[in-house]
């Protein structure tokens, strides 16, 4: 009936609804044009893509993106004693190409601290911020807390939005990770210029059902496109074997992006090894 309050549909409705309010309240502490200017004062950002296509070459196995996740909506609290330094310390002395830092407060009790923190901590990865970019504002406040990239998710943004923010990153030498799920909003990303790094994440933000197969699933629709046009694919969400990983490698991706099967371990940096079924050699290594 007509008096009803307005209710989110799933979980992904109701996070973007809290992004909204916590957006404008930032902003109005601190307004675009102040987080801009911070935003040059940054050190420049490093090379995200440069990083996983060094690492896919190095290992012969995806390059690992490394989440520094402390809970989710779907899963609850990760681990409980939760030291993100330590943590991106450890993944990356253990051959992580990448961190991906979960920034979003309210849904996965991250935060723009942790990734400042982790930024400033000595660790030489790049980090994409894992945020729920709804305003063009969250990616200057990246910027000037330390990310390299930062991503983007098909699920939330316009077309025309998304191609904004794609050359906002740009124009700060940083990397936007375009998130798909779904045949629909990979044909919407196919045809806009200048995409060079895809995530097909298996999991659903609006369900949470996670499929492994859909990345293959989707690389065997559109892996023909996905190369000809030169770009990088992400494998996300619900990784936990070598064979897991074996799978969407073969499928055609050359990064993954693992989260949970690694921080519940006691240690995150050795759960590495088992996650691969090997080592996996760090930058510089011969
Ligand atoms: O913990 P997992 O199942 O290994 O997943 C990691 C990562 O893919 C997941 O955290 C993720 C993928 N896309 C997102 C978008 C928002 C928040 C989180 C995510």
């Amino acid at each position: 009936s007509g008096d009803d309050k307005a209710v989110p549909r799933n979980i992904l409705e109701q996070i973007v609804w809290d992004k909204e309010v916590e957006v404008s309240q930032r902003k109005a502490k601190k307004p675009l044009k102040s987080v801009v200017e911070s935003s040059e004062h940054a050190p420049p950002a490093r090379d995200f893509i440069g990083a996983l296509t060094a690492a896919h070459r190095r290992n012969g196995v995806p390059a690992l993106i490394a989440e520094v996740k402390k809970a989710s909506p779907s899963r609850g609290v990760l681990r409980e004693n939760f030291n993100p330094v330590e943590i991106a310390q450890a993944y990356e002395k253990n051959g992580a190409a990448c961190l991906s830092i979960l920034t979003d407060e309210k849904h996965f009790q991250g935060s723009f601290e942790n990734l400042e923190t982790v930024r400033n901590s000595g660790v030489q990865c790049p980090l994409l911020c894992k945020e729920f970019v709804i305003d063009i504002w969250q990616i200057y406040y990246a910027r000037s807390k330390g990310a390299d990239a930062i991503l983007l998710i098909a699920a939330v943004l316009p077309d025309l939005d998304m191609k904004y923010m794609l050359r906002i990153c740009k124009n700060l030498g940083m990397t936007a990770l375009i998130e798909v799920h779904d045949e629909k909003e990979l044909d919407r990303v196919l045809r806009i210029d200048g995409v060079e790094l895809i995530g097909i994440n298996n999991r659903s933000l609006e369900t949470f059902v996670v499929d492994t197969s859909n990345t293959r699933m989707l690389m065997e629709k559109r892996g023909d496109i996905i190369k000809e046009k030169g770009i990088l694919v992400v494998g996300e969400s619900g990784l936990f074997t070598p064979d897991d990983v074996a799978y969407v490698h073969s499928a055609g991706v050359s990064a993954v992006l693992v989260g949970e099967s690694l921080i519940k371990e006691e240690d995150p940096g050795r759960a590495i090894a088992g996650l691969f079924g090997k080592e996996l050699l760090k930058v510089g290594a011969l």
